[in-house]
């Protein structure tokens, strides 16, 4: 189920080959941050993500400085790591090109 938390291992092996991300030391969110060329990119991928973010309910935690965002991924319900941050971490990986 897409709200069930992922344990560990699960999580570890549903980030292998999603560029970027890694595991939070506790296990219990994701997290990356993406450089783009200037603050108009990085302003554009987010534009893209809240509206994706909003369709699916699953929101991320993140902050911009210029021409980076810093993602912080996890379903609040679960208490951690879910598909659905996983999906969200595929589109947003797309959406920045990666
Ligand atoms: C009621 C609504 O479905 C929940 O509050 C949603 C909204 N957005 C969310 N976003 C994230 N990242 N985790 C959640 O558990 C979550 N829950």
């Amino acid at each position: 189920m897409a709200r069930e938390k992922l344990g560990r291992q699960a999580a570890e092996a549903a980030l292998t080959g999603l560029d970027g991300w890694a595991l939070a030391e506790d296990g219990a969110s994701i997290k990356r941050t993406f450089t783009f060329a200037n603050f108009s990119e990085a302003f554009a991928f987010m534009t893209r993500v809240a509206l994706a973010a909003e369709a699916m309910d699953h929101h991320p935690e993140w902050s911009n400085v210029y021409k980076t965002v810093d993602v912080t991924l996890n379903t609040h319900d679960a208490g951690g790591v879910t598909a659905l941050d996983i999906d969200l971490a595929t589109k947003m990986n797309r959406f920045a090109g990666a």
